[in-house]
């Protein structure tokens, strides 16, 4: 039995506490199916939410088989279903992928027999075996929503909440819906609550909640809603709702409350006589709860996810001629310039020279072979930092907000933020490997760099990680993928000019800025891993200090650390809309 005593959601506007969801008294016993209907912006979703755990009630009590849900925890993540408006499936997958991910993400299996054997009887609950190679991007309206109970049944959920799971289908859909949701609540004596626009199919349902501004006005069977609001049709109630303030609808449902509970009641006693309700779930007039599916560990929830990733990339195949493009093109375009710096750079000759004027003139031809290719070899080791860091940004800057409402719904459910967050680091771990590795060799082998190679080599891993890093935090904390992804382009547009490499900065601002530029410590350690001539060229050409190869690597770690310990902020807050 779930029991709401009085339940409230209050929020605050302007000074002002509202309650979005006012003084809620239910009692929904095993094997019921309810629909919550009401007004657009009645609170139903509020209520939905706020049963789901999703919305902290501010008073009053939530009792599920005898336990208090608010002082002894919420549902536990396999106790409950939720399915939301949006869908909660990747559309590169097929249906028997998204819900084979599902399953693996929320239920401890001991066998991969019995693994398949849960996801084929969800398949044929719910209709789906048919169409289980389809790619959830062309499923219809109706099968997308099926796939969306079928995601939250593989947990075998107790209590089934969905949110307009029929809203924008066409009447045969929905109807199908309605009918595949009356058969889930009559297995296993699982509630189902549904919020709703639609008043057909009313006949269905066990009951009927109507709410008005977030009060109760009926909840009682749906034979009696027209008697009750007195109207012929149940497309009248609503306008007739209007007619009255919510107080009264409220005062008069406590008055009535009792009778038509009565009713519920009898009507329940007759579907167990009738053998419709097994009375096994039922024992002595109490609910013994079941044991709780448990979850599966950190490993397997991480090794799903990364597969699952990988799948989604090579799925996507503007995405993968993308990272192909970018890995190809940008050392190219380094390579292009590489022909300037490596030239030689003469010496200053040991002999004296006859005049004073030839004198001058070799330190003036010393001088400009230093400056000609020791601003060439600062420019391409900056031009590789930079593309890196746009590599970086590119790779992850829409990695979490991108997916995040999918996300958020699958940590509701039981998903270790810390398993998603190593993911997509051991996911975007091999794009930074594969793109700082090849731009480096590639660049090595069309012009050799003249200076220590790993050494390079490492600040351009380490600024590519950075980058990734920074904007994977950027993504996390975001609202949107489009927020995130202007925000990382923006970044890694103030790198080069606030690096220090092409122009000095004043004192003042870069003592300030510096700390923060990932690109200053990639190309500061870059320059210092130079061989010693070729350093002194490019000294002899820049205005801005350089740091110690040891500091740039510690800097470059701490932006790594903090970006990442950023992430995990951003990962583990709730984001729901
Ligand atoms: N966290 C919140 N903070 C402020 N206002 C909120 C919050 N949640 C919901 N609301 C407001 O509460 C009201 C009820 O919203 P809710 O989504 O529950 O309505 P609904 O009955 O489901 O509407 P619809 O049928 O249109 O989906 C709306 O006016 C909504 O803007």
């Amino acid at each position: 039995m779930l029991e709401l005593q009085d339940v409230c959601f209050t929020i605050k506007k302007s000074g002002e506490s509202i309650n979005l969801v006012d003084h809620v008294s239910l009692d929904i016993p095993k094997g019921h199916f309810m629909a919550i209907v009401g007004p657009s912006g009645c609170g139903k979703t509020t209520l939905l939410k706020t049963i789901a755990g999703l919305n902290p009630e501010s008073a009053g009590a939530l009792l599920w088989e005898g336990r208090n849900l608010s002082q002894e925890g919420d549902f536990s993540p396999s106790e409950m279903g939720y399915v939301p408006q949006f869908s909660i499936a990747y559309d590169p997958l097929t249906v028997d992928e998204s819900v084979e991910a599902a399953t693996r993400l929320r239920v401890k299996y001991d066998s991969t027999e019995e693994l398949d054997d849960r996801i084929d009887k969800v398949l044929e609950e719910t209709g789906l075996a048919a169409i289980s190679d389809r790619p959830v991007k062309v499923l219809s309206g109706g099968q997308k929503r099926r796939l969306g109970l079928a995601m939250e049944l593989v947990s075998n959920p107790k209590i089934l909440l969905c949110d307009e799971v029929t809203s924008g289908l066409d009447p045969r859909s929905e109807r199908e819906i309605v009918h595949l949701l009356h058969d889930i609540s009559r297995k296993e004596g699982r509630i189902v609550m549904s919020v709703t626009h639609s008043l057909a199919h009313l006949e269905l349902y066990d009951s009927i909640l109507v709410l008005h501004e977030g009060r109760v006005a009926y909840h009682g069977p749906p034979e009696k809603l027209t008697h009750y609001f007195s109207v012929k049709d149940s497309e009248e109630i609503y306008p007739r709702l209007a007619n009255q303030a919510p107080e009264r609808w409220q005062a008069s449902w406590l008055k009535h409350k009792d009778s038509y509970y009565a009713m519920l009641v009898e009507e329940r006693r007759s579907r167990i006589e009738r053998g419709e309700l097994s009375v096994k779930s039922y024992p002595a007039g109490t609910d013994v709860p079941d044991r709780a599916t448990d979850l599966p560990g950190f490993f397997s929830q991480f090794a799903t996810l990364l597969s699952r990733r990988w799948r989604i990339f090579f799925r996507d195949r503007g995405q993968v001629f993308l990272q192909l493009a970018i890995l190809l093109c940008f050392p190219v375009l380094v390579t292009l310039f590489s022909d300037k710096a490596s030239g030689n750079i003469r010496r200053y000759s040991d002999r004296m020279q006859d005049s004073v004027y030839e004198e001058i003139q070799e330190q003036q031809s010393v001088r400009a072979d230093q400056a000609k290719v020791g601003s060439a070899i600062s420019g391409i080791i900056m031009f590789q930092v930079v593309l890196l860091a746009l590599m970086g940004s590119n790779n992850s800057a829409r990695e979490i907000a991108g997916e995040r409402p999918i996300y958020e719904k699958e940590k509701f459910a039981g998903l270790r933020p810390l398993a998603y967050l190593s993911s997509k680091v051991a996911f975007l771990a091999c794009l930074v490997i594969a793109q700082s590795l090849w731009m480096a060799l590639f660049v090595n082998f069309f012009g050799t760099f003249r200076g220590e190679f790993v050494e390079h080599a490492s600040f351009l891993l380490l600024i590519n990680a950075s980058m990734t890093a920074i904007c994977l935090a950027i993504s996390s904390l975001m609202r949107t993928a489009e927020q995130a992804s202007l925000l990382s382009i923006y970044l890694v547009g103030f790198q080069l000019p606030l690096s220090g490499a092409v122009l000095a900065l004043p004192e003042h601002i870069e003592a300030f800025t510096r700390p923060f530029i990932s690109a200053y410590w990639a190309w500061s350690g870059s320059v210092e891993a130079l061989q010693s001539q070729v350093h002194g060229a490019v000294k002899s050409v820049i205005d801005t200090s350089l740091s110690a190869q040891e500091s740039c690597l510690f800097t470059l770690y701490v932006h790594i650390v903090v970006a990442l310990v950023l992430a995990w902020v951003g990962t583990s807050r709730p984001q729901w809309e």
